[in-house]
């Protein structure tokens, strides 16, 4: 785990000593877009078209965020649009490794890197920041479009709908607002509250995360005991945010992130929806356990110093749901 500091890598684990035992998540700093025409999106430069063939994904099968963007690529049928580079499990000292020594992992066909910081150094040698995934990748220019997942999933949504992505839109116009307004809690109590939860070093940064993250989950549950989805019986990214971290939550967040007041399985309307994502076409697909397990319980020697991987909870996420009970699922154009 580290950071490139004026383009130089540096082994550092987070500073959590400075914000009284808190962890917090940096700004993505890549924040161009790609859009159908190639003008600049709400953020950054113009020139990034979309074009088939164009852009990578460089992912870890175990990151919840960069599991946003293979889930909205399968949702959008963009598997010959974009291809996908998977990072080894492991983020250690080097940070991610593009190493093929895994099963899934691919190493580096477009460059021969074997470190991802590597790539970050390409789009900027002077880089300083951490080196995240997911990264959307232009292979013509040679540089970063994005670090941002939530913005990544905007620009498969909406960019490549002339070049024969799958028609759907999970962004639609009229319930952006509705959307936004879910994310905010999720993003910040959920998504993130896992990790707040997991890499806090003190007892009081430690309760308050925990606490509105379970606080969450019982409205979350609550609601989706009410509609089908988060923004009534339409499947939207709202539902993809939320669904990546719990799919993550009974197999790694409950033991390794200490988020062990209740599992998704106790909650009934939480567990359906998980289910029933899951079951989606392409979606299982997306879904690689032994990354996401190895590379919690290994990359992170502070919370599990052996690097033990415990025996893990029996799941079955393709058992049935009883999601139809609430309704029709409506997917906007599609
Ligand atoms: N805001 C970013 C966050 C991405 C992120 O933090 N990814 C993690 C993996 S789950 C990562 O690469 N961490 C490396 C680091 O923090 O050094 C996004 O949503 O794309």
């Amino acid at each position: 785990m580290g950071l490139l500091v004026d383009g130089q890598w540096q082994d550092k684990w987070y500073d959590t000593k400075s914000t009284g035992g808190r962890f917090q998540r940096s700004e993505s700093q890549f924040r161009n877009w790609v859009t159908a025409d190639g003008a600049a999106g709400p953020s950054g430069e113009g020139g990034f078209k979309a074009e088939k063939g164009r852009y990578h994904l460089y992912v870890s099968y175990a990151c919840p965020w960069a599991h946003r963007a293979l889930v909205m690529r399968a949702w959008k049928g963009l598997e010959d649009h974009i291809d996908v580079s998977v990072v080894h499990p492991h983020m250690l000292e080097n940070g991610w490794e593009l190493r093929d020594d895994f099963n899934g992992a691919t190493g580096d066909p477009l460059y021969g890197l074997d470190k991802l910081y590597q790539l970050y150094l390409k789009a900027d040698a002077h880089y300083t920041g951490r080196v995240t995934v997911p990264v959307l990748w232009d292979k013509e220019r040679e540089t970063i479009v994005s670090n941002e997942s939530a913005e990544i999933i905007r620009m498969l949504n909406g960019a490549f709908d002339d070049l024969g992505a799958r028609p759907g839109d999970y962004y639609p116009e009229d319930l952006r607002e509705a959307i936004e307004a879910i994310n905010e809690p999720v993003y910040h109590r959920v998504n993130n509250g896992v990790y707040k939860s997991g890499f806090a070093t003190g007892q009081e940064a430690y309760d308050e995360a925990v606490t509105a993250l379970f606080d969450t989950l019982e409205d979350l549950e609550r609601r989706l005991g009410e509609s089908r989805y988060l923004v009534g019986n339409t499947l939207t990214e709202a539902d993809l945010r939320l669904w990546t971290t719990l799919v993550r939550f009974d197999p790694v967040y409950v033991t390794h992130f200490k988020c062990d007041r209740k599992r998704i399985v106790d909650y009934p309307n939480l567990n359906g929806f998980l289910h029933e994502l899951y079951q989606l076409p392409g979606v299982a697909d997306t879904v690689w356990m032994d990354h996401i397990r190895h590379h919690y319980f290994r990359s992170h020697p502070t919370v599990n110093p052996h690097g033990i991987i415990p025996i893990g909870p029996e799941l079955n996420p393709s058992a049935p749901h009883d999601r139809d009970r609430l309704g029709e699922r409506e997917i906007r154009g599609a």
